[in-house]
């Protein structure tokens, strides 16, 4: 662990009193050194360590440094929200010890609000919920930033996007599904790609727009087009044998879908 590190794991004292405390602080983009690293201004890829191997977790998140990822995305599953049981805190912290690299948290449960800290405490830097476990997600999403973290919404395929439109601009990020959630290695559903115009359309450049589930190099391309930035990748990434050349490969698609929209054609 190094001084580059984002910050410290946040103690649970510090939220005290501040969970749903609706200030938002408007300099969040300016102080946020994780949104400067998940939103550099080109395609980022995030491996999705629900398609690592468990029982060589630190070989796996030094393959995935070494292959040059630049964020981890772990997926908390609580066999409630979704029909499947994945990691909580106890391992992330585990793997916050073995590296730098921003962790993305996809939680994937009910009653977010009253688990998000436990995250925070085990070392996330982003902390993402579904509007589907809160309907009325305004005042998690300020007491997330407020804790200094960067504070991400999720909508499921089915879920229509007048759900999350009210609450876009209280959101540092917002990941879009493009499977249904609780398990890696599902086909992408191209129909969710207007939901990522819109947000886009709606937030111009101020916002994270995620995409995730069924990303690989056929996909990759009309999600970057339609204006996704972070890219959530599992199968398509753990199944190769070399990571590197797999997210380089992702990089690259996603580069030229990318400066193709920005040319207009
Ligand atoms: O959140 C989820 C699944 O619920 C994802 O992060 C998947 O784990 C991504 O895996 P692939 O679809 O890329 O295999
Ligand atoms: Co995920």
């Amino acid at each position: 662990m190094d001084q580059n590190r984002i910050g410290p794991a946040i103690p649970l004292s510090h939220f005290e009193g501040q969970a749903g405390d609706s200030r938002i602080d408007p300099s969040c983009m300016e102080r946020n050194e994780t949104i400067r690293r998940l939103k550099p201004g080109r395609p980022v890829m995030g491996p999705s360590m629900l398609k690592c191997d468990f029982g060589n977790l630190a070989e796996e998140i030094s393959r995935l440094e070494d292959a040059g990822a630049e964020v981890l995305h772990l997926d908390v599953m609580d066999g409630h929200f979704v029909p499947n049981l994945s990691y909580g805190p106890m391992v992330i912290e585990r793997i916050r010890e073995r590296t730098d690299l921003p962790l993305d948290a996809h939680l994937m449960i009910s009653e977010p609000s009253r688990w998000w800290k436990e995250y925070a405490d085990a070392g996330c830097d982003a902390i993402t919920f579904h509007i589907e476990a809160e309907p009325d997600p305004t005042a998690n999403l300020a007491a997330i930033r407020d804790a200094g973290l960067t504070a991400g919404l999720a909508i499921n395929p089915p879920t229509s996007f007048d759900r999350i439109e009210p609450f876009v601009d209280a959101a540092d990020l917002v990941l879009v599904m493009s499977v249904n959630p609780g398990f890696g290695g599902q086909k992408f559903m191209p129909q969710v790609l207007p939901k990522v115009s819109r947000l886009r359309q709606m937030a111009g450049d101020r916002l994270i727009i995620s995409i995730d589930g069924g990303i690989g190099t056929e996909t990759i391309s009309s999600a970057a087009s339609a204006g996704a930035e972070l890219f959530v990748a599992g199968s398509s990434i753990f199944d190769a044998d070399d990571y590197g050349a797999a997210i380089k490969a992702l990089t690259h698609q996603a580069d030229i879908a990318e400066t193709s929209a920005a040319d207009g054609q």
